[in-house]
């Protein structure tokens, strides 16, 4: 077979050439997007290396400092937040950020100013650092309205006006994922190279699942609609075999398998947590966004994920997602709870 002629071949397929090959789908494009996203995986490459020998550079444990949300930082969480604050306002691609891990947001200075906003989780799955489980970067792009004239407005925006979004997993291997709204492509990085390369060409999640995902030990706080879905799971009603549990506590790792497996994950509201945990902008957003991109639906026990509106910028917001039908499923148990009154 004669390789060499076939250039569109996905295998050996860069990063940097298939977002190339995606923004030629843009005539007016000038290689802003190009350069924004060629950033952000240098800033997932960093992050990466510094994840792999954690244990050896004294990169495990606390930073001594706490977040906005309130919780005590681990070292790697401050690393990475500086890795991709310089990687972004470097790119001169920027005008707005918002860090899970600074209160306030980011305004570039109008020098370094570019058309692209980026929120981002720099860090996720903070828990599982210190035991060397996945852990990832999860990130999500909109564009300015006006680069002379940014406020914070500008990223108080639906889901829905995102222009792509992504994640970066650094586990057994290290994999970006990524949609800038013309379906899921995954690619893996390979270390001797130091290039990412396309695996995981058009993701497509599968249609059922028979998988869910959720830290059962809220369960005694969870509303009626998520403890049925949940028992259902356990014991179907209609004579089909029980769904498998999985939670790695790392949402970049439990998307990731829900996006290739199928089925469920869900980090509902409960009565401790009204708005559940995940945080709207930088985490449930982008995956949505991922996971609508790839066939499945995201909700939040009363709509789609993508059309809320965050009134402030580390908002929290209850979200399921995963497989259509799983989804379908739920839909169904809150309509009917919302019917009877509750
Ligand atoms: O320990 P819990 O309550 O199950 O929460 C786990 C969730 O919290 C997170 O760790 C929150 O993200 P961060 O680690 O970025 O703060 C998610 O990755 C994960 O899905
Ligand atoms: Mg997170
Ligand atoms: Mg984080």
């Amino acid at each position: 077979m004669d390789h060499a002629a076939d250039t569109n071949r996905t295998d050996l397929m860069t990063i940097t050439r298939f977002v190339l090959n995606e923004q030629s789908k843009y005539p007016e494009s000038r290689g802003d997007f190009t350069i924004l996203i060629g950033n952000i995986v240098l800033g997932c490459k960093f992050v990466c290396s510094a994840v792999n020998k954690a244990g050896l550079a004294k990169l495990i444990g606390l930073a001594g400092e706490t977040n906005v949300q309130g919780e005590e930082q681990k070292k790697l969480d401050v690393l990475s937040n500086e890795v991709f604050v310089k990687a972004l306002v470097s790119s001169g691609r920027t005008c707005l950020l918002v860090s899970e891990e600074v209160e306030e947001a980011i305004f570039v200075p109008p020098s370094q100013h570019g058309k692209y906003i980026v929120v981002f989780d720099p860090l996720d799955g903070s828990s599982n650092i210190d035991c060397g489980v996945s852990i990832g970067t999860i990130f999500g792009i909109y564009m300015v309205k006006d680069k002379d004239n940014v406020t914070l407005d500008d990223v108080l925006q639906p889901g829905n006006k995102m222009l792509a979004a992504g994640y970066c997993m650094y586990g057994s291997s290290c994999t970006f994922v990524i949609s800038t709204g013309n379906g899921v492509n995954g690619f893996t990085l390979d270390p001797s190279l130091g290039e990412f390369i396309l695996t995981h060409p058009d993701i497509k999640v599968p249609r059922k699942g028979k998988i869910y995902s959720v830290n059962e030990g809220n369960a005694k706080n969870w509303d009626e609609p998520t403890t049925k879905y949940v028992e259902n799971c356990k014991f179907p009603q209609d004579g089909s075999a029980p769904k498998s549990l999985r939670y790695i506590g790392s949402m970049v790792a439990d998307i990731h398998r829900t996006l290739l497996y199928g089925g469920m994950f869900m980090y509902p509201a409960d009565i401790k947590s009204p708005n559940g945990k995940l945080r709207l902008l930088y985490e449930v957003f982008p995956m949505s966004y991922l996971m609508e991109q790839a066939g499945g639906q995201a909700f939040t026990g009363k709509e789609r994920a993508l059309d809320l509106v965050p009134s402030h910028i580390h908002e929290r917001s209850p979200v399921f997602l995963g497989s259509y039908e799983e989804i379908e499923h739920i839909k169904e148990l809150y309509a009917a709870c919302y019917a009877n009154g509750a």
